[in-house]
């Protein structure tokens, strides 16, 4: 019988895991183990943290299989309530436990609340009222309250778009009809090539009139000639199977495609022969698989997936999702934890936080929500119409989805953005050069990139963004393949006073900085870095006078500092969210003026510039070449003398960096040894460096340590004579620091010394470093904190500087911003399991294709040096696009 005196037990209390029995044995008491809440015995104690149920096999096979699928890591839908409560996140913000007050009171609701609802009044460790309800440690939402509901209700409508947009590869979708010829091969060979597809299609007897196929794809396109080809393809690919797997046909859009074949060849002097083009596709709208999404998706659907959720919502969502990923890297961390080495307390203790493996501490909101963006990129194309469009694609290519569409509707676009885009498009009427066709990589305009630069004095105000905006750089890209030169340059000339038309003639006028014309002939969207740029405008500048590319540069604002940024050069899309966004890295990577701040990914500088007068030294790390050099150019303008940035991968120069800053790890730990055998503690660390199959960046650091060079220092005792050195040299990049500050230099004037550091970027390869200020050139300086901010790609941080990070014993803070948690968990990962003695070789990893990044981190630290740990210490989401899914997540780790 229920004893009526004790509030009922938190809804939905689940089993405990399953995985590891030998280890759960070894850390859990023996209540929690078989399944007790000792918390159960008294109401006004918290309940016991939610668990997850999963027999471990089941979990791993899954989490290797597919990403996505990995247990428990679908993001919880949001809700209303109120964002970064601290405590409620935090594991318990003091003295409160996090259960507390994260699950309704049964017993108070069914007794219709009011001051007799409930035995144990406001000591109840239950939640008596929604307001009253906080989220669990992990973001999620009591079940039964009226938010989770509401969340649940957005995740299944979310779960419908997705069906709907999910009906690709169905056979119902194949239409037989003359009009309706484009289809699309689903389950292709990644691999295939069209000349791949071709004989295939050939072996099986399958006759058509072109086949197409991109590398790296599932999806293939055919065209047949008639209705009779098609049938007997579906036959004959219902039957044949190829190494096993089903091809299946599916409906394609390919009006794109169909007009550029009516439009017929460029011709040698560039003339396309286009017939009027606005009204040959026909308008129905519901043939095949695109047109049936479209009818269902718009384009603000696809670009901004969240808009039509409250803004509070958005945060609530992105946050719990990234509880999710805290929650992952535990478990995670736990599988690969060897068995012969005692679980680190952060993992131990991450079930009284829910199983986060530190402190989420919220999210913060960015402070512009609509319009926020300062770079759109719009894709070139045609619509479902088959207007030629400037705007964004309704969905994936890999799905076969190749439509453009105009930016209606899209909140984080930019007014002005979208401006420009129309008079581009409008351009493009009229051009008689085709617009870019995704399906056979041809045509001529691919896309058109508006970027935008705020003026300081406004910078600060977050009202009005479109007032802010002084300057505008616009980016075209083309594929000048087969195009005749004069005909493009009449075309680009043509363009340019359209565009400066243009915005003259708007009511306000809107500000054009710079026009410059990429010419990318790949196929991939992506172009490289080094894309021959074409200047059509340039501020003071001829187009034909050399330097012109130099100029065609516009400014943004950062904590009142003046960046200048190059087309290619990456800066975060939304400017004052990034300012916040660099503030709490500053704030938590703990800086002072002893302090020698790395800056790995730096981009143009952002982060170590907006820190600089925090700390003794920055050195940045860039791969982009115009990005360092806009990054120097940014340190000049901004007098800022104590920043070096070094131009190459991270995973080439980050080894021989910390070591010509920090000294190699080996002789830290030979003086670490010696130290503590004077010392008398006796206490070695079993600790080596990375260096054994690093590649490049651990020769050199071999080299360095042969020649002495600055191992001389170090070996003498390491740390006592160096600090203070570097007090006195600390100092005096201080004093030049201030009194250069004080004097900001035109920015004129840097031109010949900016190109001056781009000239040495070019020697970089040869394995020298660049880009040295000259109070700088004493490198010998030495800091007592060495802390590194990563701001990687999405992709993430290389394993060779993950591994250079974790092995260098002196780098004990570090500072990871991420744009993609995935890969954030997996570098954190390799950067906080626990090594072991009995490392395994680097077996390659067969196989790897198929596993989940988190999955391949757990194979890596099998190999990973015996290194201290690092330890996950606080996170907190930061919402750089509002609208959108993506959110960036800085994460703190040290040791
Ligand atoms: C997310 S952005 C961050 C840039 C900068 N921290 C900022 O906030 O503006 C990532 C940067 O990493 C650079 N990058 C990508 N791969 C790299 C690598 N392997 N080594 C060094 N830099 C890399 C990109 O060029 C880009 O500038």
């Amino acid at each position: 019988m229920e004893d009526t005196t004790m509030p009922p037990p938190p809804p939905q209390q689940q089993a405990p895991e399953l995985t590891g029995e030998k280890r759960k044995r070894e850390e859990e008491p023996p209540k929690a183990a078989s399944g007790e809440n000792p918390a159960m015995e008294d109401p006004t104690q918290p309940p016991a943290p939610q668990q997850e149920a999963e027999p471990a096999g089941e979990k791993r096979k899954r989490e290797e299989e597919s990403p996505e699928a990995a247990a428990g890591d679908a993001p919880p839908p949001a809700s209303a309530a109120p964002v970064a409560d601290e405590a409620a996140t935090a594991g318990g913000g003091g003295e409160r436990h996090p259960m507390s007050k994260t699950s309704l009171c049964s017993f108070f609701r069914r007794r219709g609340g009011g001051p007799d609802g409930c035995n144990h009044g406001e000591a109840c460790r239950y939640a008596h009222t929604e307001e009253e309800l906080r989220p669990r440690p992990d973001g999620t939402w009591d079940p039964t309250s009226d938010r989770a509901k509401k969340l649940r209700r957005v995740s299944e409508e979310e779960d419908g778009e997705e069906k709907a947009r999910g009906r690709w590869g169905q056979e119902e979708e194949v239409t037989f009809d003359e009009a309706s010829l484009d289809k699309c091969l689903l389950g292709l060979s990644r691999h295939w090539l069209t000349d791949r597809l071709k004989a295939f299609l050939d072996d099986q007897g399958i006759s058509y009139a072109v086949a197409k196929k991109k590398k790296g794809m599932t999806v293939g396109f055919v065209t047949f000639e008639n209705v009779e080809q098609l049938k007997n393809a579906v036959e004959v690919l219902k039957e044949n199977r190829s190494g096993g797997k089903q091809i299946k046909i599916a409906d394609a859009n390919r009006r794109s495609h169909q007009k550029l074949h009516s439009e017929g060849p460029v011709s040698n002097n560039g003339a396309a022969t286009e017939n009027s083009g606005d009204t040959a596709a026909p308008a129905d709208g519901t043939s095949g698989p695109e047109a049936a999404a479209a009818s269902k998706r718009t384009v603000r659907d696809a670009v901004t997936p969240l808009a039509h959720m409250t803004y509070s919502d958005q945060l609530e969502h992105k946050k719990s999702s990234v509880a999710q990923l805290l929650k992952k890297l535990t478990r995670n961390a736990k599988k690969a934890c060897p068995a012969d080495v005692t679980l680190p307390d952060w993992i131990s203790n991450a079930k009284q936080i829910g199983g986060l493996s530190c402190k989420l501490e919220g999210i913060l909101e960015s402070p512009v929500i609509d319009g926020y963006r300062n770079k759109c990129e719009f894709s070139v194309g045609h619509s479902l119409a088959g207007k030629k469009t400037v705007g964004f694609m309704l969905g994936n290519f890999r799905e076969g989805v190749t439509a453009v569409e105009e930016p209606v509707d899209c909140p984080n676009v930019s007014a002005m953005s979208c401006k420009y885009a129309m008079i581009f498009q409008d351009f493009l009427q009229l051009s008689c050069l085709p617009a870019w066709n995704r399906v056979d990589n041809s045509g001529f305009w691919r896309q058109f990139t508006v970027r935008e630069g705020r003026s300081p004095a406004q910078a600060v105000v977050a009202q009005d963004t479109q007032t802010q905006i002084s300057e505008v750089m616009i980016i075209i890209q083309v594929c000048s393949t087969g195009v005749d030169e004069v005909l493009m340059k009449d075309e680009f000339a043509k363009l340019s006073k359209t565009l400066v038309q243009g915005a003259a003639t708007c009511s306000p006028p809107l500000p054009l900085t710079t026009i410059v014309v990429q010419d990318h002939v790949g196929i991939s969207n992506v172009a490289p870095a080094d894309c021959p740029l074409i200047p059509l405008l340039a501020p003071e500048v001829d187009q034909s006078e050399e330097g012109a590319v130099d100029k065609t540069r516009i400014h943004d604002h950062i904590s009142n500092l003046r960046f200048s940024l190059s087309p290619t050069a990456f800066f975060q899309v939304n400017t004052l969210a990034a300012e916040r966004l660099y503030t709490l890295a500053g704030d938590w990577a703990n800086l002072n003026s002893d302090t020698l701040l790395f800056d790995v990914c730096c981009g143009t500088g952002t982060i170590g510039l907006t820190l600089a007068h925090r700390v003794g030294m920055v050195v940045g790390i860039e791969m982009n070449e115009s990005a360092v050099v806009d990054a120097q150019r940014n340190a000049l303008i901004n007098g800022i003398k104590n920043c070096r940035f070094v131009c190459g991968k991270a995973e080439d120069v980050m080894g021989s960096l910390l070591t010509e800053y920090l000294g190699s790890p080996q002789q830290h730990i030979a003086a670490s040894e010696s130290n503590s055998e004077v010392n008398g503690t006796g206490k070695k660390e079993d600790i080596v460096g990375g260096a054994e199959d690093n590649g490049k960046s651990m020769e050199s650091l071999t080299e360095k340590n042969d020649t002495g060079e600055i191992n001389e220092d170090l070996d003498d005792g390491v740390s006592k004579e160096l600090e203070g050195g570097h007090e006195q040299c600390n100092e005096a990049v201080r004093n030049q620091n201030s009194e250069e500050a004080s004097s900001l230099v035109n920015e004129e004037s840097v031109d010949a010394k900016a190109a001056d550091c781009s000239e040495h970027t070019k020697t970089r390869e040869e394995g020298s470093s660049i880009s040295k200020n000259d109070v700088l050139a004493a490198t010998a300086c030495q800091f007592k904190n060495f802390v590194a901010i990563v701001d990687p790609p999405r992709a993430g941080l290389h394993p060779t500087v993950i591994k250079v990070l974790r092995t260098h014993p002196r780098i004990r803070r570090l500072v990871y911003i991420s744009c993609n948690p995935d890969t954030l968990v997996a570098n954190a990962i390799e950067l906080c399991t626990p090594s072991t003695e009995h490392r395994e070789k680097n077996k390659g990893h067969r196989g790897w294709r198929n596993m989940s990044s988190a999955g391949l981190a757990r194979q890596r630290t099998k190999s990973m040096p015996n290194s201290e740990p690092f330890v996950p210490k606080r996170a907190m989401a930061v919402d750089l696009f509002p609208h959108t899914s993506h959110c960036e997540m800085v994460m703190l780790f040290e040791r």
